[in-house]
């Protein structure tokens, strides 16, 4: 297993070891001793979530608040995305602070991301199947939608000319982290 280190330090990407041979590979796309070794923590996960997308949609950034806090383990079963999370924690030195990665089908990267950030995605293939563990059962009441353009990330810039984004009419929505402060609607301070 390899582990790539981002500017967040809870934020985890790893790589799983792949067998190959001549029939193809074998590789566990998920351990949970594995995983808990590497994060340092017991993870229950309770539900496995999965999304197909066209090139150029931004699904996020989204999470849910406690009691219904998440963390996800995520990963792309095929295509590429550049995947992003915002750390919406008021006591951590790096709230408000965003960290990426380019996931792949063929990088099999996995990417751990805690409770108290909110995570996204852009689709820079033409199609991507996205799949992901999350700690805590879906709870709309609790989700909070932040602003896919809080960050300074062109995420055009990824696409091709001439390719636009497509977002939900819920992201579209999607508030701006200060307005979240004021509202309480972030991870308190300590
Ligand atoms: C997340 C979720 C959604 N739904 C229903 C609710 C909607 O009727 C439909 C689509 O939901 P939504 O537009 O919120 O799907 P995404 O935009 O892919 O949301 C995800 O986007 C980012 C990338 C995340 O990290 C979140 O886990 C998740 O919120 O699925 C469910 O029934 N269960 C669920 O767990």
């Amino acid at each position: 297993m390899n582990i790539v280190k981002l500017d967040i330090p809870e934020i985890i990407v790893y790589e799983p070891k792949v067998f190959d041979d001549e029939r193809g590979c074998f590789f566990e796309s998920f351990n949970q001793k594995t995983l808990e070794g590497v994060i340092g923590r017991k993870l229950e996960f309770v539900q496995d979530n999965y999304s197909v997308s066209k090139r150029g949609v931004v699904r996020g950034f989204h999470f849910q608040l406690p009691p219904m806090a998440q963390g996800k383990l995520v990963h792309v079963v095929r295509g590429e995305v550049l995947d992003v999370v915002v750390d919406v924690r008021q006591s951590s030195p790096s709230f408000g602070r965003w960290t990426s990665q380019l996931l792949t089908s063929d990088n099999r990267k996995r990417m751990w991301i805690p409770e108290g950030f909110a995570h996204g995605f852009l689709v820079i293939s033409e199609v991507a199947e996205f799949n992901y563990k999350v700690t805590n059962f879906y709870c709309p009441e609790k989700e909070v939608t932040l602003s896919y353009s809080c960050i300074d990330l062109d995420w055009r810039r990824y696409l091709p000319i001439g390719v636009e984004l497509l977002v939900s009419d819920k992201d579209k929505m999607g508030e701006q982290l200060d307005v979240l402060v004021s509202s309480e609607r972030v991870f308190a301070q300590n």
